[in-house]
């Protein structure tokens, strides 16, 4: 079905002021057409679905209550924020979400004043808060702040660093805990069990806040409906709630689902709060859109689909993801090496590891969204005496950082960090780019830093991480699928510091660390068609680098040109240096580093991306002729 829904009250509400002039019964059908209008434009766009579906009535909920955008509500990770897109004044655009030269797929401050914080990684949303309201108290931006945040990220570190400090400071602070009992996978520890305990026993019988004084806080017609309310049974029983021994006002658990409870209690917490207040409410991942409410991942995120069916379109696969080929062979290497461990933070499905976890369960291990401590716990099993595979995506690494240099590389922990989403990664756009990796990576001492330059060679990098006891070690690798090379049959450790050439030429040398290789092929094809040869070398190897290769190539050619998916300050200064302290520059060598451009590049197809990073073929053939001093006849495409 591709026709929109009919939605005559959502069609009246251009932001949120106009939520104000309507009333509760009006309120209700609006949450009905900005469900429906949600589940249209992501069957055009593909996204994320589910958690958006899930903060339907509280995204209406928080518009008609606080004024926006005087008041700021900050959505944790931003991934549910399309039904608030749709109300704050761009439902006009919200079928070309996560495309180029669209909406984000995220919040974002340069998109509209109703996105007061931006976001993509999770658990920022309190400190965010935090900062607005000491800022307003400083006589900064006036108004109030509400962090949204659901139960997995809750229990990040971030989230807890600034429960504390909130707590400290006692200022009126709103935090809605989004309980919907999913992370991207279910959750995990011990946070997600207490939340279940929570309102553990029959839902909403009564409402009773161990927040004592709440209740009588609220006007009297609410304080007869919110009967409905779960009692908080166990918090009291236990003298109140974590949240209330962390120094906030605790409320709920409310049904999120439910106008009739959120509208009133957000109205007394609105007018009532002098201090922090956590709101806790439980909904449901997918909520209202049966094949996202049936699937593993409560739809959180989908392709393109037909609402009737919730198919999605399949797209043509031409190759194994590096996803699945990392874990394929990881799962190969630990069924000859019982010291091989896995670790995710949240992400078995996007790293690959739920199918390791299938195959060995006590071995893998899903920490929740905490970047930090799935760092710093491989390198205690690295220290008592494991082979722990540490797989993060490269944008979430970022977090980890100080654990990757102070508890791993400076105690030469043989850690071996399993890199995914390397590069350039299409329609998560700037937020969830993996540029960065080499560059923080590689200016370690002692760590091997690799990066694959097909799905072949991932295999034989996952053998290589495998035998490696020296010391940290990293390899990297795309999200998406691989190249269709050939797979060889078991992986083999490679020599560490060893690159390969894959091609011979004479006038440049173009030397590729990942996958970039494929497009410095084709540019050394369309060189040749204009009858220059250039060498094509794949570099395996940022750190240690290979010198031998390095050294030759320079030394042979006129001109030699690095290829790399990260920024500047990676593989390419790492050889830049290297040619400096060699004196190489001092007998005129020809020398450019092709890397990620200087700016965030906003969302569009990883292809798109690429072109404009300048990191295509067609790129790297003009900067090669520019190089040498050839004037380039005709367009480039
Ligand atoms: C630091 C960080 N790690 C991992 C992720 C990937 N991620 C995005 S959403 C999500 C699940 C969040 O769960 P929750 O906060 O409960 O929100 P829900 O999707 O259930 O609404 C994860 C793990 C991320 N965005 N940021
Ligand atoms: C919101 C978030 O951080 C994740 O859902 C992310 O979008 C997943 O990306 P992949 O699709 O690459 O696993
Ligand atoms: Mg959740």
């Amino acid at each position: 079905m591709t026709d929109r829904p009919k939605t005559p009250v959502l069609d009246r509400v251009h932001l949120p002021a106009d939520l104000k002039r309507l009333t509760d019964r009006e309120l209700h059908q609006l949450a009905d057409e900005l469900r429906a209008e949600t589940i249209s434009a992501v069957s055009v766009t593909g996204g994320h679905l589910g958690a958006g579906l899930g903060v339907v009535e509280l995204t209406v909920a928080l518009h008609a209550v606080f004024d926006t955008p005087r008041d700021k509500i900050i959505w944790d990770v931003g991934h549910q924020c399309y039904p608030h897109k749709i109300l704050t004044g761009r439902r006009d655009r919200i079928r070309t979400l996560r495309t180029e030269g669209g909406l984000s797929g995220f919040t974002k401050r340069s998109e509209s004043p109703y996105d007061p914080f931006g976001a993509a990684h999770s658990s920022t949303s309190i400190s965010a808060a935090l900062g607005f309201v000491c800022a307003a108290d400083l006589g900064g931006d006036p108004g109030d702040a509400v962090a949204v945040i659901g139960d997995g990220s809750m229990s990040a570190g971030m989230a807890f660093e600034a429960m504390n400090n909130a707590g400290h400071l006692k200022k009126r602070l709103f935090v809605i805990l989004n309980d919907n009992e999913m992370s991207i996978a279910p959750p995990v520890g011990a946070l997600s069990a207490y939340l279940s305990r929570l309102y553990a026993g029959a839902p909403f019988q009564e409402f009773k806040s161990a927040a004592k004084g709440m209740v009588s806080l609220l006007p009297e017609p609410f304080q007869e409906g919110a009967r409905r309310a779960k009692e908080m049974l166990k918090g009291m029983a236990v003298g109140g709630t974590l949240f209330e021994e962390l120094g906030f006002s605790y409320l709920g658990p409310i049904d999120g689902h439910d106008l009739d409870q959120l509208l009133p209690v957000l109205r007394t917490a609105h007018a009532r709060a002098t201090g922090p207040m956590l709101i806790h409410v439980l909904t449901k991942k997918g909520k209202g859109y049966a094949p996202a409410e049936r699937a593993a991942d409560k739809g959180h995120a989908t392709g393109k689909f037909d609402v009737l069916t919730g198919q999605q379109a399949k797209a043509i696969s031409n190759a194994p993801s590096y996803t699945k080929v990392f874990a394929q062979s990881l799962i190969r290497e630990a069924e000859a090496d019982s010291r091989i461990v896995a670790v995710t933070a949240a992400m078995p499905d996007g790293t690959g590891l739920n199918l390791f976890a299938d195959r060995f369960p006590k071995r893998c291990f899903d920490v929740g969204i905490a970047e930090q401590h799935a760092v710093t716990f491989s390198a205690g099993l690295a220290a008592g005496g494991m082979k722990p595979f540490c797989a993060i995506y490269s944008t979430f690494l970022q977090r980890g950082y100080d654990q990757v240099v102070h508890d791993v590389a400076i105690q030469r922990l043989p850690v071996r960090f399993a890199i995914d989403r390397a590069g350039l990664v299409g329609a998560d756009g700037a937020t969830h780019a993996g540029s960065f990796d080499v560059a923080f990576l590689a200016n370690l001492p002692g760590i091997v830093v690799m990066a694959a330059a097909d799905e072949a060679e991932l295999v034989h990098m996952v053998a290589t991480a495998a035998a490696h006891d020296a010391g940290p070690i990293a390899f990297r690798y795309p999200r998406g699928e691989g190249v269709g090379c050939e797979m060889p049959a078991k992986g083999v450790p490679l020599e560490i510091g060893r690159g390969r050439v894959i091609r011979e030429g004479s006038r440049v040398a173009l030397l590729s660390f990942g996958t970039r290789l494929a497009e410095a092929l084709k540019a050394a094809e369309a060189l040749a068609a204009r009858g220059m040869t250039a060498t094509v070398a794949d570099a395996r190897f940022a750190k240690p680098l290979d010198r031998d290769l390095i050294l030759n190539l320079a030394r042979n050619h006129e001109a030699l040109i690095t290829l790399e998916e990260g920024a500047v300050g990676g593989f390419g200064s790492h050889v830049a240096q290297l040619l400096a302290e060699e004196g190489v520059f001092d007998s005129g060598l020809k020398y450019r580093s092709m890397v990620l451009p200087d700016i965030f590049i906003d969302q569009a197809s990883p292809e798109a991306m690429y072109r404009v990073a300048g990191l295509d073929a067609a790129r790297i053939e003009a900067k090669v002729l520019d190089t040498l001093g050839i004037a380039v006849v005709g367009k480039r495409a």
